[in-house]
């Protein structure tokens, strides 16, 4: 399996040159060169199989020879054996046709430990081969930072430096990311938003020199296996509901694209995916964009979803390759006049958007009741970022079985729920004292200068 680059002029990469690599050299981001499809009979044959084992069946063809089939096999049991769940992401009946995809079971309690848990064990896995070091540099609106410094920290070859927007992350998501003593873990807040932290990291990319001095590396969405990784449970969820006989549709709570855009991968893989419904709160650009066609950015609205709070969707740019038929020199023509506030996407490719994506935006006040009534009405205790999908899912209930992504544990958003509902959920034993643990941060001004002065002070060499 051969990776190219959605600007389509950077080198074609390996599976393995691809996770280590992040961005292309070119700016765009790696999708594979075809996507291999699996027959109805792989898929019904899912029925019943652990997570592991449809992990495997799944992400295999992507992979190459970049493993061999037992130790990919061990890698994704080491990546899981940690989750406090049995199935891993079960799911939750709330009505007869609506479902709650639980994505929260993993060691930071939200869904970026599937694919996070997993880079670990492959990184892990490939520098202990190569005998190489790596610098990972991440931008987070919360969850990201704290998946990656829990799957990382303490590994000797790699030095972790997760940028994020100082006072727009939950405490509890501050605190995964501030507490870990391992030395080769930083946390950095940025005065700044998240799209601020996101393009000081694709700056970071584009400036070789310093790339290539330190051995830059993502696990953002920007990496090929964060995507990967995620498209897995879809198809555990699809095909506990019936798949492939039967079609199922999903709500995602959205921000980076990233999720969403696993969904496509599923369905473009022969999952039988009737909608895929992209859930925005008010920092809705890419609700916009599905409605008028016009991609125009607009500033960063803080809001109780905080994860979500983003206006430059890194994987929206992964959509529109597709929509424009794998043209790379489209693409990276929308993405310059994006450098300049915006771009409006071409008749043909808003239409193949919209035959694969329908969406919602759900206000701060709807998202807040939409707690209050999922508690009252089914006893779910939902995060904000799954009531906002929850509130978009329930506009676009059918015949079909819907699935709503429920992608953090509600005890991340303390504050939000308790003010929905009045119910102070508790966090698992293992992090009960996370409020009494020291914090190491480190403040920076939104300056890429000072920001890369830190990571080569403090990187091992
Ligand atoms: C809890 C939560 N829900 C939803 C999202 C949106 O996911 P994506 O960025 O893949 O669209 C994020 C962050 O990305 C998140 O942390
Ligand atoms: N919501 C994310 C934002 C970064 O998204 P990613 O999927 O590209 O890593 C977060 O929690 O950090």
């Amino acid at each position: 399996m051969r990776y190219i680059s959605t600007r389509g002029q950077a080198p074609v990469l390996s599976f393995e040159d691809t996770m280590l690599t992040g961005l292309a050299r070119d700016g765009g981001l790696y999708v594979p060169e075809s996507i291999p499809t699996l027959s109805p009979d792989q898929i019904a044959a899912m029925a019943g199989q652990s997570y592991e084992e449809v992990a495997y069946t799944v992400m295999r063809p992507f992979v190459g020879d970049t493993f061999t089939d037992a130790q990919f096999r061990d890698l994704i049991a080491a990546a899981y054996a940690g989750f406090g769940h049995a199935a891993r992401a079960p799911l939750v009946q709330l009505a007869p046709n609506h479902f709650l995809l639980e994505l929260f079971h993993g060691p930071t309690l939200a869904f970026k430990d599937f694919a996070m848990q997993l880079i670990g064990q492959m990184f892990q896995a490939a520098l202990a081969r190569s005998g190489n070091r790596v610098t990972i540099v991440g931008a987070t609106s919360g969850d990201t930072g704290s998946a990656a410094i829990e799957a990382f920290r303490g590994l000797a070859a790699v030095d972790v430096f997760i940028l994020y927007p100082h006072g727009r992350v939950s405490e509890v998501q501050r605190r995964q990311m501030t507490t870990p003593t391992e030395s080769n873990v930083h946390a950095i807040a940025v005065d700044g938003d998240f799209d601020d932290c996101q393009a000081l990291v694709k700056e970071m990319f584009n400036d070789f020199a310093f790339r290539d001095a330190v051995r830059l590396a993502g696990v953002n969405s920007i990496n090929w296996g964060r995507v990967l990784a995620q498209v897995v449970y879809y198809f555990t969820s699809a095909v506990s509901l019936g798949a492939p006989h039967r079609p199922v549709s999903f709500t995602v709570p959205t921000g980076n694209f990233g999720d969403v855009f696993a969904g496509f991968i599923a369905k473009r893989m022969g999952l039988p995916i009737a909608q895929l419904i992209v859930a925005t709160n008010s920092n809705d650009i890419l609700h916009r964009t599905l409605e008028t066609g016009a991609y125009i950015k607009d500033s960063v609205t803080p809001t109780i979803s905080p994860s979500m709070d983003i206006q430059v969707s890194s994987n929206f740019e992964r959509a529109l390759f597709y929509a424009y038929g794998q043209d790379g020199a489209a693409v990276a023509s929308q993405m310059a006049d994006l450098t300049r506030g915006g771009f409006t996407v071409s008749q043909g490719a808003i239409d193949a958007l919209r035959d694969t994506y329908a969406s919602g935006r759900v206000s701060e006040q709807e998202t807040s009741d939409t707690i209050g009534t999922y508690l009252a009405q089914h006893g779910e205790l939902l995060c904000p970022h799954t009531a906002v999908g929850a509130h978009v899912a329930g506009q676009h209930l059918g015949t079909v079985p819907m699935v709503t992504l429920a992608t953090a544990h509600p005890a991340k958003f303390l504050a939000a729920v308790e003010r929905a509902t009045g119910i102070h959920p508790p966090l698992p034993p293992r992090m009960a004292d996370l409020y009494d643990r020291t914090e190491r941060i480190t403040r920076s001004a939104r300056d890429l200068g000072a920001i890369q002065n830190i990571i080569r002070d403090r990187i091992t060499s």
